[in-house]
């Protein structure tokens, strides 16, 4: 079964534009839960632009199935994702200023690094997963580093897809089966949509989990909350 993590960044980027607590980020977290989602994925940013530390530990109480935190390892991130022990943490090599994610870790030039954090969070029984690209020396570095499964990144998937879907899922494929015969767990993200998911299942149906939230939170305006997740669950079939 691959599980969908509902990325709830843009709910609190809706939340902050008043200064109030509108949308509740908790409350559509919990709903997302009950609506079918199997996850929730938040990428606190250190400019708090959209998920703020306080929601991070809000939400960690509350929630009923799994929570991945996504982020740069900087001393603050780490030590808030030590604290609120989410079921999962995300590496993300994103800088403090960046509009959003762009492209995956060079794990081989930061494999001490990595080897490092990964530790902590592996002591802590925290799952980690890092986020690379298809890359088949950045998925060996990345199980070198201890890491437990790594994220696809897809946004080259999803811009590619209207050009020629075939073509654009290729090089997914064989990244999925190289983490595979490393034994990793295999997540992936980044602009994946109703218009592109279930393709990209099809082709790598041992995927563990994708989270999603610009697209998935977008179409929610159109379809309301419950009848969208239910849209992209089925996509996962
Ligand atoms: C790692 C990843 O691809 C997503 O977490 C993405 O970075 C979303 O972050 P924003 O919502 O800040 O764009
Ligand atoms: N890890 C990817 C994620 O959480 C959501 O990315 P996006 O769907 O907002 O592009």
């Amino acid at each position: 079964m691959t599980r969908l993590s509902v990325n709830i960044n843009k709910v609190a980027t809706l939340r902050n534009a008043r200064g109030g607590d509108v949308p509740n980020v908790v409350k559509v977290a919990l709903d997302c839960e009950n609506f079918g989602a199997d996850g929730i994925t938040v990428h606190p940013r250190p400019d708090e632009r959209h998920i703020r530390k306080r929601d991070v530990f809000d939400l960690r109480p509350l929630l009923r199935t799994e929570f991945n935190i996504e982020g740069y390892p900087a001393p603050e991130f780490i030590d808030l994702v030590l604290k609120v022990k989410p079921h999962q943490v995300t590496l993300v090599p994103d800088s403090p200023t960046q509009l959003t994610s762009n492209s995956g870790w060079d794990t081989k030039t930061n494999l001490e690094f990595l080897t490092e954090v990964l530790e902590a969070f592996n002591t802590a029984g925290i799952r980690t997963s890092v986020f690379v690209s298809t890359d088949a020396e950045m998925i060996e570095y990345a199980a070198k580093a201890g890491a437990d499964r790594v994220e696809l990144y897809t946004e080259p998937y999803a811009t590619a897809f209207p050009k020629g879907k075939e073509a654009a899922v290729a090089p997914f494929v064989e990244a999925a089966k190289i983490a595979r015969s490393l034994g990793l767990g295999l997540n992936a993200g980044h602009d994946l949509s109703l218009e592109n998911l279930n393709y990209f299942y099809k082709n790598i149906p041992w995927l563990d989990e994708v989270s999603i939230g610009h697209a998935l939170i977008s179409d929610a305006l159109y379809l309301g909350l419950e009848r969208t997740i239910q849209e992209y669950k089925n996509c996962l079939r």
